[in-house]
Formats: C-alpha cells, structure tokens, sequence
C-alpha cells in the first residue's frame, strides 16, 4: 500500500487549492503509471488499463465507481473491451488537486484486488 493512497481526500470545493508546479513532479514520481495531459485546459490523470476480457474491465470500473463514491471524489471512466481509461481531476477547482494524486493511487490498488 502506498502511502498516498492511506491519506484522505479533501471535500471538492471551487477554492481547494491545486497542486503547485513545485509540488507534481515529486507527486507524479509517486504513480509512476500515470501521464499527466490537459484536456479543455484542465490538466488532469490518465491512466489506461488492460484486461482479458469486457466483463474484468467492467469489474475493474465498479470498484473504482465504488472508491470513488467512498470518497465523494469521481473520475471519468471509460470502459471498453479488455481496457478501462480513468481519467482524474477535480472538476470544481478545475485541475488537479492533491486528491486526485490519492484517488490515483488507490485506482492501483483496486488493480490488486483481481
Ligand atoms: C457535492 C459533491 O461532493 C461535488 O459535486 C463533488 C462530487 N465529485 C467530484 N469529483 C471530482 N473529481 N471533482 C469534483 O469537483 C467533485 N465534486
């Protein structure tokens, strides 16, 4: 378990502050699978992961659905056969908050869970 993960997530709120340039690239070293992109602006998360079959990647996106109620903080989930895109920002603050490097990190753990 990492360590991030263990943390907990902060309410969304409009004036949660996001991560500074100073700060992502040691987060970043922390969920070493995920490409951070911007997308509309925003820049968010991105992580794509592959199954053997439709019915393990949509297993796979209701755990994460499941995690991401839990914490009332929810990714982009695109599931498709053999792959689940999970896509995380905080959508009030538009970027990326400190959550969303957590979150990430707990999508990997649910990986374990097969
Ligand atoms: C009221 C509720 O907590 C908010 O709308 C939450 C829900 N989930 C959320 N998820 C993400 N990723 N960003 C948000 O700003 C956000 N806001």
């Amino acid at each position: 378990m990492t360590e991030l993960a263990q943390q907990q997530c902060e309410a969304c709120r409009a004036d949660a502050p996001l991560v500074s340039d100073e700060e992502l690239p040691e987060l970043l070293r922390q969920i070493p699978d995920w490409t951070p992109i911007t997308r509309d602006g925003i820049l968010q998360l991105e992580r794509v992961f592959k199954f053997r079959n439709f019915k393990q990647a949509l297993a796979f996106t209701n755990r994460v659905g499941a995690i991401a109620e839990e914490a009332g903080h929810h990714p982009a989930l695109l599931t498709e056969w053999g792959k689940v895109t999970v896509t995380w920002w905080s959508h009030e603050a538009k970027g990326l908050h400190k959550n969303d490097f957590i979150m990430a990190a707990r999508t990997d753990q649910q990986l374990e869970a097969e």
